[in-house]
């Protein structure tokens, strides 16, 4: 089978390398695509990758029906609705590494050119006139660099700073004294770190909490004659305040390279000499676009070939230990959910999923998505993956719930999982046998030991002579072969179940008329 990939922004050739490798990838570069041709062209495509141009919007997403994947070469993936993307399955993966150092290189660069305002000189020296007064700028020396957003690339821009001999002052809410410590800086809140600093660099995401997170009144505490830089996300700061503020004096000067609406060109903030800016340039090295590219191609490659991606977007990544310990559960996690799902036609109310054991010491949301993913099948067919399992439980106010125990009888690991619905609980646990693969070792309060494979008949009957008998002769009849079978009770004489194997799928309603049979009474088909 051939996927059909859509490049929609300019990706490095030497990147995509891995895609071109790939023999069932077929690639469609297209860069400059009007949002028509783009929602007409999307329709047949499996991946799309893209930078931060590509508004990947919830109609372009709608508009790619056979549409999986949609990788980000770069950090912000503020362009792309996740949303929408988690809704309709679609897996977002970044490339978070790869621009780190070039955008922080470019922060550096850009903090000193406006420090001694290089572009305004080359300017006016491109101009004809050699002006050496009006250009004079200050040194970073002993200045008080703030960092708002100490990630991947404020941590490098603060140590770069610190090369240059300044003082940095940072805040991030995963910052700690200690970290901050051993990173040579000091950590306060937003307001102190405006209030300190000389020059002011933001680099957070551009979320609810940092839009304008520099407005009016942030300007206001400022420093009289701070600087301000922006090499992460236009919206962090509030255009309009930047203005009055560098036109009323009070902010000295601003570097941008990014900016609320791009492309960003004729806004009363570039008419100001204090203003120097680029076009979102902080990843544009021919290292960081081969960095990028290489690594979202590869998670594309790994996505097509069935393995797990390393920088999900719209899931937990998992590390390879973890992923290497509960990776051998996947399909036993789906297998019981769809076991339960298909063991009763009520609607699910809640699901309680339990990990006793080993198992209990990880993190087991992957398994508990495949659970799901099984439960939901029955209403969502192939439609739901491991994205949106989560997303469509909720959107059926279906509850999930996870409980973990170290302690586990009998078994090194197990999983039990319980739905509830308006009028009863069905259970079912499962464990992996060394050696022997998994089994479903217990339904309700009933004892068994099943392969979780092939087709399934799920009977309960009265624990009486004969009552096994009648249902091996029907089948008979109906000219099914029964592969194996298990009984199960839990008094004599009382209710049992027995689980059956059978070579063929058969419908649950040809199965209707065992129940006539006496003591019979329910039968389930169960496909596995
Ligand atoms: N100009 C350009 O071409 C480039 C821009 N970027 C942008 O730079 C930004 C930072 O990227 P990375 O460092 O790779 O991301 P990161 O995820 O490593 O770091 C972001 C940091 O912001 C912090 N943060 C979140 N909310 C905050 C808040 N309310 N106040 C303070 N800190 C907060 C997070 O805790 C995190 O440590 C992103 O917006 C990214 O899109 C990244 C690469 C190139
Ligand atoms: O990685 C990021 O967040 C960036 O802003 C880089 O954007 P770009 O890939 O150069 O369009």
């Amino acid at each position: 089978m051939t996927f059909h990939i859509l490049i929609t922004d300019p990706l490095s050739e030497e990147g995509i390398y891995p895609l071109r490798q790939a023999e069932n990838l077929a690639i469609t570069i297209a860069t400059d695509l009007s949002k028509e041709a783009l929602l007409e062209t999307i329709k047949d495509v499996d991946a799309l990758l893209v930078r931060s141009q590509t508004q990947v919007t919830r109609e372009v997403i709608e508009a790619g029906k056979n549409l999986k994947i949609i990788g980000r070469a770069g950090v912000g993936v503020d362009n792309i609705d996740l949303d929408a993307a988690t809704e309709n399955g679609i897996i977002v993966v970044n490339a978070p590494d790869g621009n780190t150092n070039s955008a922080a290189e470019h922060t550096i660069a850009m903090m000193t050119a406006l420090a001694r305002k290089i572009p305004q000189a080359f300017n006016a020296l491109k101009n004809g006139v050699w002006d050496r007064k009006t250009y004079i700028g200050v040194e970073l020396k002993n200045k008080t660099l703030g960092v708002i957003g100490l990630g991947r690339i404020g941590a490098e821009v603060a140590a770069r700073a610190k090369g240059q001999r300044m003082n940095v002052i940072a805040y991030d809410p995963f910052l700690t004294e200690e970290k901050a410590k051993k990173m040579g800086i000091d950590f306060g809140t937003v307001d102190d770190v405006i209030q300190a600093a000389d020059f002011i660099t933001v680099h957070t995401p551009l979320l609810k909490e940092t839009r304008h997170l520099l407005n009016e009144e942030a300007f206001y505490k400022m420093k009289d004659g701070v600087q301000i830089i922006n090499c992460a996300r236009g919206g962090i700061i509030d255009e309009d305040a930047l203005y009055n503020a560098i036109v009323s004096g009070k902010v000295a000067g601003a570097a941008l390279d990014v900016f609320e609406t791009e492309p960003f060109i004729d806004h009363p903030l570039l008419t100001l000499p204090e203003v120097i800016a680029t076009p979102h340039l902080g990843a544009s090295t021919v290292e960081a676009q081969e960095s990028v590219a290489v690594d979202v191609s590869n998670d594309v490659v790994s996505f097509f070939k069935g393995e797990a991606v390393r920088n999900p977007v719209n899931l937990p990544s998992v590390s390879k230990e973890v992923l290497a310990k509960i990776a051998p559960f996947f399909d036993l996690a789906e297998k019981l959910g769809t076991f339960l799902s298909r063991k009763t036609d009520e609607t699910i109310v809640e699901v309680n999923i339990k990990y006793a054991g080993e198992l209990a010491n990880y993190d087991v949301r992957a398994l508990t998505r495949n659970t799901v993913k099984g439960i939901l099948k029955r209403n969502f067919g192939s439609h739901v993956n491991d994205v949106n399992a989560k997303y469509l439980a909720e959107r059926f106010d279906i509850k999930v719930n996870e409980h973990k125990t170290t302690t586990s009888k009998g078994f090194l690991h197990l999983i039990t999982v319980e739905v509830h619905t308006a009028g009863s609980v069905h259970r079912v646990a499962g464990t992996l046998l060394n050696g022997l693969g998994p089994r479903i070792v217990k339904v309700d309060d009933y004892v068994v030991d099943v392969v979780p494979e092939g087709h399934l008949l799920f009977i309960k009957h009265k624990d009486q002579p004969g009552a096994i008998g009648r249902v091996g002769t029907l089948l008979a009849e109906k000219n099914i072969n029964i592969a194996t079978m298990q009984v199960g009770r839990t008094t004599i004489g009382g209710e049992a179940i027995m689980m059956l194997t059978i070579d063929n799928h058969v419908e649950q309603e040809e199965m209707e008329d065992l129940t006539e049979l006496a003591d019979i009474y329910e039968v389930r088909a169960i496909d596995l």
